[in-house]
């Protein structure tokens, strides 16, 4: 199968391309080869290779960033998804779009299945979610895959970050008042290849990790593990915070947990247990 990957570079990406199957033939163009945000090259790129399906690991993941960058962040999170599924639908090619949990208010408290209201708080989730409805334009050739909080040994991410400050600061505070479910960027991307051996398999699916935590509750285990495996000497304090006590540009969801079942019922696919993966995810990191 020929497939056309975008965002190698980034953690989903990049792990797509660590455990891509035999039998995939997959041109994965660096962001100066194939730059999402000039359309003319995605239809020019695609016209030659004609892949049969196109993932699209690529986006703007600065959060906060994108509240005063509105216009780049629709861009290659939003215009370039509606050139890329105009490409597929030219072709007959499949698209895979990854988003993300921040598509919803995350208000009720209550697990999301795929159907559940969106209401984006931030323009991150705001451009995600109009990248998703250009993907789902395609019709049954279109899989909006939503996950969250993705983390892994390579990239940019929040273990990426606690074990910074971590070397850096004696104390730190962290919200606990925001849940959701970390996953390992290692797990998405054995779904997505799974997936692409679904020929049938369209249309919106959640996939995070269990059980949800706050994001206190994550850096927690990150800094007990990081310290067993002597990444770190010592852990910092921690001090549980609430979202207005941590100010940031962008608003984030409360509560964003994604109920999974659909992608179990229909696939076959389970939920990562995210504690085990992040252990993993550290080992690694001892290893250079
Ligand atoms: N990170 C997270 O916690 C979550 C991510 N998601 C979604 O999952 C997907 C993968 O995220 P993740 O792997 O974390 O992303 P990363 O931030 O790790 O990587 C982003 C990728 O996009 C590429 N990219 C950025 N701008 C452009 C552009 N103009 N043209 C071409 N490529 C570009 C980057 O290339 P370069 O390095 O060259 O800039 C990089 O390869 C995204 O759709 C994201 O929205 C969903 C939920 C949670
Ligand atoms: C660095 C830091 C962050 N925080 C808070 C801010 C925020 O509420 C939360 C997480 O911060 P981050 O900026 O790392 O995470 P954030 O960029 O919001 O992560 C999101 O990224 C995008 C791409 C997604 O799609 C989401 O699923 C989610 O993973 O932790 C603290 O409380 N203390 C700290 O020291
Ligand atoms: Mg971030």
């Amino acid at each position: 199968m020929r497939v056309l990957l975008t965002g190698g570079s980034g953690q989903v990406g990049h792990a797509l391309l660590a455990c891509k199957p035999q039998g995939i033939e997959c041109l994965a163009p660096s962001s100066r080869e194939l730059d999402l945000s000039e359309p003319q090259q995605i239809s020019q790129l695609l016209s030659h290779w004609r892949p049969e399906l196109i993932i699209n690991a690529a986006a703007y993941t600065a959060v906060d960033r994108a509240e005063s960058e509105p216009e780049r962040a629709f861009a290659i999170n939003a215009s370039a998804v509606e050139h890329l599924s105009a490409a597929a639908c030219a072709i007959g090619a499949r698209l895979f779009q990854l988003s993300t949990d921040y598509v919803f208010p995350g208000d009720t408290g209550a697990a999301l299945a795929e159907d559940a209201p969106c209401k984006p708080l931030n323009v991150y989730g705001a451009s995600k979610l109009a990248g998703e409805q250009a993907a789902l334009a395609l019709g049954e050739q279109a899989l909006v895959l939503r996950t969250s909080w993705v983390f892994g040994a390579h990239g940019g991410n929040f273990v990426k970050t606690m074990l910074r400050l971590g070397a850096e600061r004696q104390q730190l505070g962290i919200v606990c008042d925001q849940t959701g479910g970390p996953t390992p960027a290692q797990a998405i991307a054995q779904t997505l290849w799974k997936l692409a051996e679904l020929p049938d398999a369209h249309g919106i699916f959640h996939y995070s990790g269990n059980p949800p935590c706050s994001w206190y509750d994550f850096a927690q285990r990150i800094f007990a593990n990081a310290v067993q495996l002597g990444l770190l000497m010592q852990a910092p304090t921690l001090s549980a915070l609430t979202s207005a006590e941590y100010p940031t540009p962008a608003r984030r969801p409360a509560s964003a947990i994604l109920d999974c079942t659909r992608l179990q019922r229909e696939c076959g696919i389970t939920q990562p247990d995210w504690a085990s993966a992040l252990t993993s995810c550290l080992q690694q990191m001892t290893t250079p």
